[in-house]
């Protein structure tokens, strides 16, 4: 115990009466959300040459011609748009055009249309050559998976349209497609977290873009905290279920409206991470010699970016995780929803204290975690890649 006195040890006060969300918000604040309002409260923008609006000749005029808005904007009312009418017909004030319909929605960022997902994908498989069969979603420190692939394209996240970018460090922000024993792969180097500032829609988008590409297998690998005692750093955990603790508050990468050429409206979780994979890995890892380090878990994704305080560590030992980290949940309930076959792991960085304590070791720190991924990187990537081969030569 650490200066100051817990009850019963437990370290629970029930103190707990002031944690009531403020603002029935998803929590996330995009940065972006001033081009909806910017169109709403401006009642004469309008896509023709005739006022302010957007390729107007006339800008800082107001537009006479009003036939296109609707009654609410004449008076003054305001009109919310919401997610159904940003993919419904097309009105939010006035006629938009299909372009400026489709940049709104996407600077709206909660949804990409299909149409959005379905030309950046376009231009990775125009730009590369490659219908890639496997993608590949590298975790902090596990970029270099992506360097071990041949003939790459590579694709900067900033020179990709409509793509978001890194902004952690590890994360190089880049997609790199090409050959990996044999198969077709494309992986990101980089992915994008919830704490970054981006929704989850948007943090899982390259999956859908990854579908559209052609692939079928989601391999996502991540760095995390060991809760489970009987994990040591370096340690490698397979994911066989996930407790997603984004969802239990209230978000998800599928939120809005649905789009069914990705899939139905309430897909199934049941049997996301595939079993015939996690055995594969068990195979392979006993044929490097790396058996006990390798164990099989239940992983939990927090929004982040702060790491856990010991009574949210405890809860979730309670609750049967065994590893923590801050992604690849809402990549693996979009890559399920779109129906591919999904292979995770966990890298185990730091081994997150139970107990109260006042040693500075026992705080998990973002060096840790990238040195620890540094060094465990030979054998997480021969791990991923030797699985490649089977995948391939399965279905060569
Ligand atoms: O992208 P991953 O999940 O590997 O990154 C983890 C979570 C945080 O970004 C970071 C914390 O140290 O590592
Ligand atoms: N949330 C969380 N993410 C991590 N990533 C690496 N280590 C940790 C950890 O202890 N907690």
């Amino acid at each position: 115990m650490t200066g100051y006195k817990v009850a019963n040890g437990n370290g629970h006060s029930n103190g707990n009466g002031n944690t009531k969300g403020t603002n029935g918000t998803n929590g996330h604040s995009n940065g972006h959300k001033s081009a909806d309002y910017t169109a709403q409260e401006n009642p004469t923008m309008c896509s023709r040459d005739c006022c302010s609006g957007p390729g107007g000749s006339n800008r800082g005029n107001t537009c006479s011609d009003k036939k296109g808005a609707k009654a609410g904007s004449l008076t003054g009312e305001k009109i919310i748009p919401t997610p159904q009418s940003l993919l419904g017909n097309g009105k939010i004030q006035c006629e938009l055009t299909h372009e400026e319909l489709r940049a709104l929605r996407v600077l709206n960022e909660d949804t990409y249309p299909y149409e959005v997902i379905e030309e950046i994908a376009d231009f990775i498989t125009k730009g590369s050559g490659m219908r890639p069969k496997i993608g590949i979603i590298c975790g902090s420190g596990l970029g270099s998976l992506a360097d071990m692939i041949q003939d790459p394209k590579i694709f900067e996240y900033e020179k990709i349209p409509n793509f978001p970018v890194s902004t952690v460090e590890g994360h190089a922000g880049r997609l790199v497609v090409g050959t990996l024993e044999g198969a077709t792969v494309m992986a990101m180097q980089g992915r994008f977290h919830f704490y970054e500032g981006y929704p989850l829609a948007k943090c899982s988008m390259p999956v859908r873009v990854m579908k559209l590409c052609g692939v079928e297998y989601l391999f996502a690998t991540n760095a995390a905290g060991g809760i489970n005692p009987r994990f040591a750093v370096g340690d490698i955990m397979l994911m066989h279920d996930h407790v997603n603790m984004l969802g239990f508050a209230g978000n998800s990468p599928l939120q809005g409206p649905n789009d069914p050429r990705f899939g139905p409206r309430f897909p199934a979780l049941v049997n996301s991470y595939n079993k015939d994979l996690i055995n594969k890995a068990i195979e392979i890892a006993k044929a490097m010699g790396i058996e006990s380090n390798i164990h099989v878990g239940v992983y939990s994704c927090l929004g982040g970016p702060n790491y856990e305080t010991i009574a949210e560590l405890k809860a979730l030992r309670m609750m049967g995780v065994d590893a923590v980290g801050m992604s690849t949940v809402h990549e693996v309930i979009t890559a399920r929803h779109c129906d591919m076959k999904v292979f995770a792991f966990s890298l185990i960085t730091n081994k997150c204290a139970t107990e109260y304590s006042d040693k500075k070791d026992d705080e998990a720190n973002h060096d840790e975690v990238m040195a620890v991924a540094k060094n465990r990187q030979k054998a997480c990537c021969e791990l991923v890649s030797r699985l490649i081969r089977e995948i391939h030569l399965a279905s060569a």
